[in-house]
């Protein structure tokens, strides 16, 4: 993947989807509070990249996460500094403040799928946490249950973790916070997606803490977005079997259907997708923005 050349910001780390730049002030030197996050139009589907990129993507998404950073105010501060960026990234990035942040992937999960699911089926629980007895693909849980991983190195996977090892890591005051903010962020967001007729199984937010020591728990990242959260169409939702998801059905649909000529099971990689999955997977993107905010994108 190619990163931009901006200048006043150097390249500083690369995720899937977004990439994570340091402003460099006036004499060179990189300004040491301040983080450039910028979303870009790549779209992931069963760990693969897909190509071409998405038209839009990148900017639908963060104007999503910061309008759910505000409907979340109330319960957490966050990392937001401005949206004044450089021409280049107009839209699809946020200057955000430089945090330390927690080595801990704060997942919460409504609905019982994925990775959680598989433990459960393992373990009977799921990081930890017993839950009960007969729960399938797409089971809603009585309640969102936090279920933390390690934030592996790149090219590994993330791994479960304990309440005793979060505790380890983080002490159990701000364990037990971080579990109560990321299990009521995902209860919040359920709340309003609701109404909108979309579901948020589950989500992955990102925590940090000011480096001077001062406040508490930041909230970092991106949050409640389809790339950090799981999405279904409410009126689809079927426990039994593996749910439409929002946004990246399309993809999967076309990616598995004989059409495209992929043989997902050979390990190679997907072919190009299509306009019209390009155009349709944009589509849902604008559509989920703009059921979820009421604004027009
Ligand atoms: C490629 C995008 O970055 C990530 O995926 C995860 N990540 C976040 C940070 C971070 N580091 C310090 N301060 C922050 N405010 C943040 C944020 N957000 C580093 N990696």
């Amino acid at each position: 993947m190619s990163t931009l050349d901006l200048p006043g910001y150097s390249h500083v780390y690369s995720g899937k989807v977004r990439d994570l730049y340091a402003p460099v002030g006036a004499d060179g030197e990189v300004v040491p509070d301040q983080l450039l996050l910028v979303a870009s139009n790549r779209l992931s589907a069963y760990d693969w990249m897909m190509s071409p990129e998405i038209p839009d993507k990148g900017a639908v998404l963060t104007r999503l996460s910061l309008w759910w950073f505000d409907q979340l105010s109330d319960l957490v501060p966050n990392h937001v500094v401005s949206t004044d960026v450089p021409e280049a990234v107009a839209g699809r990035a946020v200057l955000v403040r430089k945090l330390d942040m927690l080595k801990v992937e704060a997942i919460a999960r409504a609905y019982l799928t994925g990775g959680g699911l598989e433990e459960y089926r393992e373990k009977g629980s799921v990081s930890g946490v017993v839950l009960p007895d007969g729960l399938v693909d797409g089971s809603k849980l009585p309640e969102p249950v936090f279920t933390p991983t390690t934030k592996a190195p790149v090219g590994e996977h993330d791994l479960p973790m304990s309440p005793a090892q979060v505790e380890a890591e983080l002490g159990a005051g701000v364990a037990a916070e971080v579990s109560r903010l990321t299990r009521a962020i995902l209860a919040r967001g359920n709340e309003i997606a609701a109404e909108r007729g979309i579901l948020i199984a589950d989500t992955k937010v990102e925590f940090g803490v000011s480096p001077d020591g001062t406040g508490g728990l930041v909230l970092a990242d991106e949050v409640l977005t389809p790339d950090s959260s799981r999405f279904w169409p409410a009126e689809l939702w079927e426990p039994g079997h593996p749910q439409p998801s929002y946004d990246k059905q399309f993809v999967r649909d076309w990616l598995t259907s004989s059409e495209s000529g992929w043989d997902r099971k050979a390990g190679g990689p997907p072919p190009e997708l299509p306009a019209h999955v390009v155009e349709q997977t944009r589509a849902k993107y604008v559509e989920a923005y703009e059921r979820l905010t009421g604004e027009t994108f």
